[in-house]
């Protein structure tokens, strides 16, 4: 484990592998989350959880680092507490299975209740997260790693809860630093919405793209 300097001060720790050990709490607080948003227990039984809760959270507390962006390689260089596809972060979807094949980049994700907007439906705040990472990955992967100064998002149609989704992206045009780029979310094989961004290239960003492209 080795941990490393950003240019904005920030320390990145190196971790070899996604902790076994923490991804597993992250997955029971998804349930607890679950589990607060759907439950009608009474009075008593809210008050014993929230003292287990509680315990559970002074226990974690023992043991605590200042350091919150954990890197490991094998997860394709993204902090495992990402807000979208950090595994050990029990508020990410998470986004899943993301892949880079021909240019494309395509992951999965399934909202949970957590993420309920209208009724039954993903919110939309959420949907244009997921469908914004997944932009940044596809930059990533084909340029360099680059920050988003603009984001569309169409809603075509409902994007539902509990269901599994495909998100795919992809880069149209690199234009010096500027890169533009569209993604969609798609259900059932029918697109719910779609995304056009432009991302900027921020040198210091850790890369992972697979091919260094001239920006000049
Ligand atoms: C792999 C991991 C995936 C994760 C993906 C996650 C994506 C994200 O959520 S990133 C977080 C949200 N975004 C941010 O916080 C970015 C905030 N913005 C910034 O910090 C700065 O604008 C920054 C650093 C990106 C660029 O600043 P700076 O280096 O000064 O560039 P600047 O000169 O202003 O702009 C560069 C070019 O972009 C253009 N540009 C900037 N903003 C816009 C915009 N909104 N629309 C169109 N063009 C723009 C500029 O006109 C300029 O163009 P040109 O080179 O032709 O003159």
């Amino acid at each position: 484990m080795s941990v490393s300097p950003q240019s904005d001060g920030r320390e990145i720790r190196l971790v070899p592998n996604v902790p076994v050990g923490t991804k597993l709490v992250a997955d029971r607080v998804r349930d607890v989350i679950d589990a607060c948003i759907h439950t009608d227990s009474p009075a008593a039984d809210l008050e014993a959880a929230a003292q287990l809760i509680e315990q559970a959270t002074q226990l974690l507390r023992k043991r605590s680092r200042d350091t919150s962006l954990q890197v490991t390689r094998s997860n394709g260089g993204i902090s495992i507490n990402n807000a979208i596809e950090g595994p050990c972060n029990p508020v990410a979807p998470p986004l899943t299975d993301l892949a880079y094949v021909d240019g494309e980049t395509s992951g999965c994700v399934t909202f949970p209740t957590a993420a309920e907007g209208p009724p039954g439906r993903a919110h939309g705040g959420l949907v244009a997260a997921v469908l914004d990472h997944a932009l940044g990955r596809a930059v990533a992967w084909t340029v360099a790693a680059a920050m988003t100064v603009s984001i569309t998002v169409d809603y075509r149609a409902a994007t539902p809860l509990h269901q599994p989704l495909c998100v795919t992206a992809r880069v149209v045009s690199v234009d010096g630093r500027k890169v533009f780029a569209e993604a969609e979310i798609r259900y059932d094989g029918q697109i719910t919405a779609v995304a056009k961004a432009i991302m900027i290239v921020v040198a210091g960003l850790p890369s992972i793209a697979p091919t260094a492209v001239s920006l000049d």
